[in-house]
């Protein structure tokens, strides 16, 4: 089976992974925005008791906040040291996640239907097909289960914020972070769902306010975006 991944894109990841759990560093947007996704799945999952798979996880920030919340959390990356980092972090945290090197088609393929809940956030804009993870996510949920996803919008505001204005003006991210030609549209993200049997459900926007320097959810899903999925029953 082809790898659905981007070794310069794991690179980047990797290079960087040491700083993972400093939430003044490069990944300070996701320790900022974890608390916002956290409590959006949690309130739509329920997530205490719940089997939940994290795709593309990194040092796992989300992962672990889940299994802090009593989920039974399973994290895979293809990056060996963003996994390394996410498993020294468990030490610090004392949570239990089982965090493993597989990309999710290889993954699905092994564990079809097994999760209630898939979390694969800030990931599709960094893999050359993002199609087949949405199908692979979809193979992984127990029908009924529920797909959760965070991407970045693609149009000239999205272009200049999460690009222009986050890597190159505000320095939040290191440049070279997005590449502009992978962000997705709500659109095609809900017909890549559609067409592997997850019926879309609330699509929400993030947004970064520049003055107070927060992130809040809301309805503007120009730029950064979530959408909650269902597989069908
Ligand atoms: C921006 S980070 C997001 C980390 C985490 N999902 C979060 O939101 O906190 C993107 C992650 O996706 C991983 N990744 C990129 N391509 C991947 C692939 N094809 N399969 C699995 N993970 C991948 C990277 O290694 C990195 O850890």
């Amino acid at each position: 089976m082809n790898t659905n991944a981007d070794p310069a894109e794991l690179q980047k990841f990797s290079d960087l992974a040491h700083r993972w759990w400093d939430p003044t560093s490069e990944f300070k947007p996701l320790h900022e925005i974890n608390p916002l996704r956290l409590r959006w799945i949690d309130g739509h999952a329920d997530l205490a008791g719940k089997r939940v798979l994290d795709i593309g996880c990194g040092g796992g920030i989300l992962s672990e906040s889940m299994a802090a919340l009593g989920a039974q959390v399973t994290g895979i990356d293809l990056s060996d040291k963003a996994l390394g980092v996410a498993r020294l972090h468990l030490f610090e945290s004392g949570n239990k996640v089982d965090y493993q090197h597989c990309s999710a088609e290889e993954f699905a393929s092994r564990h079809p239907g097994e999760f209630d809940v898939v979390t694969c956030m800030e990931m599709l804009e960094h893999v050359p097909d993002p199609a087949s993870t949405v199908a692979a996510c979809a193979g992984l949920v127990r029908p009924g289960g529920q797909v959760f996803f965070s991407t970045l919008n693609r149009n000239f505001k999205s272009y200049l914020l999460a690009v222009v204005g986050a890597e190159y003006i505000l320095n939040l991210l290191p440049r070279g972070t997005h590449e502009y030609a992978k962000f997705i549209k709500p659109s095609e993200l809900a017909r890549y769902c559609r067409n592997a049997g997850l019926e879309s459900a609330e699509l929400l926007g993030m947004s970064y306010n520049p003055l107070t320097q927060t992130y809040s959810l809301g309805q503007d899903t120009s730029v950064n975006y979530m959408l909650q999925t269902r597989r069908e029953a």
